[in-house]
This record gives structure tokens, sequence and C-alpha cells, in this order.
């Protein structure tokens, strides 16, 4: 028998490095995963570069790649993707950006790039977009809230540049950085002084916005300042459905992948109770990838809470959380008709609190895949699977050849 459905399940970060908290395995490795187990000795495993050897991807860059479409093709930075996301839809001339609702001190220092994980920005956002007016510049601009601390940014006018540098310190102590063209060209610097007059007033609006004057009083990080990045123009992405001949669905709470998955033309499922952290209701997700198997022919499901545990540093955080994901998967075990490929999208190390370029684990399981001899779903056993070292453009076409969709090579 052949699959003719795939469900594709990106678990964000999950592979690691040693970890001394869990005595030098990785969470994956000291993790109890029955489910995912099973899966890798039902399957065919490896391990994979997600960009290349060497390279850290980016969610972004790493998604893409995943699906097919390597980024040094087809990137054109992660703000256009993060704003359809988030419900912003690219049109041409408008320059999308990843927002941060970031804490900084009394001096001015970034305290908290994420200002605690906090969530409900809504009424942030609202005010923002109220209130901001970048009308003196001649653009309009919309703003919208994403998961957790995650916000987008459009500006949308003539003659704005995408080649801007960010505001994101990427750490913290420190002052945030001014935006600043990356070139000579007027559009960029147009762009840059949009940025830096955006930062301003809205850091204005926020600095006594009721929702942080009470997530102080509760001491609370307080969501007082956006940090923005991720510059650039929609690209043009062929359409999936027509690319591979599978029509298609995402499922995520996070912003940049639904926004990802809806500009190469899979429809997005918003699933209540979801929220891309480790409070997520991964039931409900994992019955709506199952009920939308029933509609299409390719479902892109990613859970996002292990990658949020490795940025901060938690092992034992990701480690049972990657429990409570295994526990969650259970019902994918009856899907015998599927092929199901589960894999990470890049390594997020709890030593590292970033990407690196760590190959992550991958598996594939449903009718007619050879099996191998590995039966455990972390970094190390997948490494001795039949499918070896791929890159995560080579996952699709394997995919493809899988459910009989690959054309032949030659006469
Ligand atoms: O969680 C995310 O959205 C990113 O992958 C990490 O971004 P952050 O460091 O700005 O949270
Ligand atoms: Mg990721």
């Amino acid at each position: 028998m052949i699959a003719e459905k795939v469900l594709f399940l990106v678990l964000d970060g999950i592979s690691d490095r040693p970890c001394d908290a869990l005595d030098g395995l990785t969470p994956l490795g000291a993790a109890r995963t029955p489910v995912l187990d099973r899966i890798a000795a039902e399957g065919v495993c490896g391990i994979m570069d997600s960009v290349a050897p060497g390279i850290r991807p980016g969610s972004d860059t790493s998604h893409l790649a995943l699906l097919g479409y390597p980024p040094q093709e087809y990137y054109t930075g992660r703000g256009p993707l993060e704003a359809e996301g988030t419900g912003i839809h690219m049109t041409a001339g408008m320059i999308g950006f990843r927002c941060n609702f970031a804490t900084v001190d009394a001096d001015g220092l970034v305290t908290d790039r994420r200002a605690g994980r906090i969530s409900g920005t809504e009424p942030l956002a609202e005010a923002i977009r109220e209130n901001v007016d970048l009308s003196g510049l001649g653009l309009e601009f919309r703003f919208e809230a994403g998961a957790g601390h995650r916000a987008a940014l459009a500006l949308v006018g003539e003659g704005l540049g995408d080649k801007v540098s960010s505001n994101d310190p990427k750490k913290e102590g420190v002052l945030p950085l001014t935006i600043r063209p990356c070139t000579d060209d007027p559009a960029d610097r147009k762009t840059a002084d949009a940025c830096n007059e955006f930062i301003r007033q809205s850091g204005e609006i926020l600095y006594d916005h009721p929702v942080n004057v009470r997530r102080i009083e509760e001491g609370l990080p307080p969501g007082n300042l956006l940090l923005i990045r991720g510059a650039g123009k929609m690209g043009a992405l062929p359409q999936f459905p027509e690319r591979y001949g599978l029509s298609g669905s995402v499922i995520s709470a996070a912003t940049l992948i639904s926004g990802i998955g809806k500009v190469v033309g899979l429809e997005h499922i918003p699933v209540p109770g979801t929220t891309g952290s480790i409070d997520s209701d991964l039931d409900a997700k994992v019955r709506a990838a199952i009920g939308e198997l029933g509609r299409k022919d390719f479902v892109l499901m990613n859970i996002k809470g292990a990658d949020e545990a490795g940025h901060d540093g938690k092992a034992i955080q990701k480690r049972d959380f990657i429990e409570v994901i295994d526990k969650a998967l259970a019902p994918l075990l009856d899907l015998k008709e599927t092929l199901i490929v589960i894999c990470a999208d890049h390594s997020t190390p709890c030593s590292v609190k970033d990407h690196s370029a760590d190959p992550v684990p991958v598996v594939i399981r449903g009718p007619g895949v050879r099996t191998d001899r590995t039966n455990r779903f972390d970094e190390v056993s997948c490494a001795e699977g039949g499918l070896h070292r791929i890159r995560g453009r080579d996952l699709m076409p394997i995919v493809l050849d899988l459910i009989n969709k690959s054309h032949k090579y030659g006469a």
C-alpha cells in the first residue's frame, strides 16, 4: 500500500546538546517517549541539516527548506512571513518586520528581550495602532500582536527599502540599538527613520499603558519597548498545491510558521487553546491535525514549546514538555495509512539559549516505508538510521517519492 496523505510534524527546536542538568543527556534523550520511540521503530530514521552542515538556521529559513523552498533561493527576510502569520497581508511596497515586546529599565537598558514571555498583548497592539502616527513621514503602518511576546509590523508607503538593521541587541543589560540603513539608498534611509520613529512613539504609548502598569504592580516585567528585526519584502513563492499536487493545511500557533504556510498556499487552521508555549492544548492540536487529514493531502503541524525552553536554557522543563508532547501524539499511532514525518526544524541547545547547527533527528513512518534498526527517537539513535544524514531540502523529494508523486528523472 502507498500512503496518500502526509502529516508533517515539526517539533520546533526539540533537538539539543548534552545537558549537565540531565547527566549529559539531551532533553530528548532523557525524556520518556514511548510514542515517538514506537514511530521510530516502525519507520526510517536519520539526522538532518535543515539548511546545510554548520549553518545555524532560523525557524524561517529551516521551515522554508523543509517544505522544499531552499532559503538560498526563496528567502527575503523573516518580517513579511511573520506579518502574514499575524493577519497582515503583505502587498507590493510593504516592508515587514518581526517585533518583540521587550522590557527596558529606567536607564533604557534592555532587561528582558521577551518581557517575561508576556502574553495577552492585544490591548498593547491596539493602543499602538490607535496612537502611533507616521503620517509626518508620509507613511502608514500595520501592527498586529502574535503569540506570546511576538508581534509584527509592516510599513506602507512609497520609496521604502528593506536593507535596514535591527534595534534588537540580542542580549540583555545593554541599550537597544539605533536602526540604520545598510546601504546608501535613500529608500533604506527612509525605512530606518520610520522604524526609529515608530519605536520612539510606541515606547511612549507602552510606558504607562494600563497593561504594563498592572504588570509592574504584579512584579512582572512590562512590555514597554518594541525590538524589531527581520526587515523584508514579500518574495514570490511557488504555490505548494501546484508544485507538489497536494492540497494542504498548516496548524501552528507560532505566527511565523502559519505565515510561511499561508504564503506557500496552505490553509491556516486556527486551534483554540493553542499558544505556541508549554501551556498549549496539544490534544486539541493533534485532533485538529487528524481532522484536517480527512480534507487535505498534507498537514503541516508545528509544536513550539520545546524551542522556548531551549531559548530559556531550561533543560528539565524541556525534557518534561517533550514527555507532554509524546503523550499528546498517541493518536498518531492509529494513522496506519498516513505517511508521518516528524523532525525538528533546528536544534535549540539549552547551553546556547539559541539555535545551533547540530543536525536534528527525523523519522518517516507509513505504508511501504523501509524500516531500520533504530527504535528510539533522539539525536544519537536517529544518527544510526537508514536515512543517514540528509539536508532539509531533501525531505520533500523523499516524501513525494514515498507517496508516489515523484517524477522519474530520466527516460
Ligand atoms: O521564539 C521565536 O519566535 C524565535 O525563534 C526566537 O526569537 P526571540 O529570541 O526573539 O524570542
Ligand atoms: Mg524553530
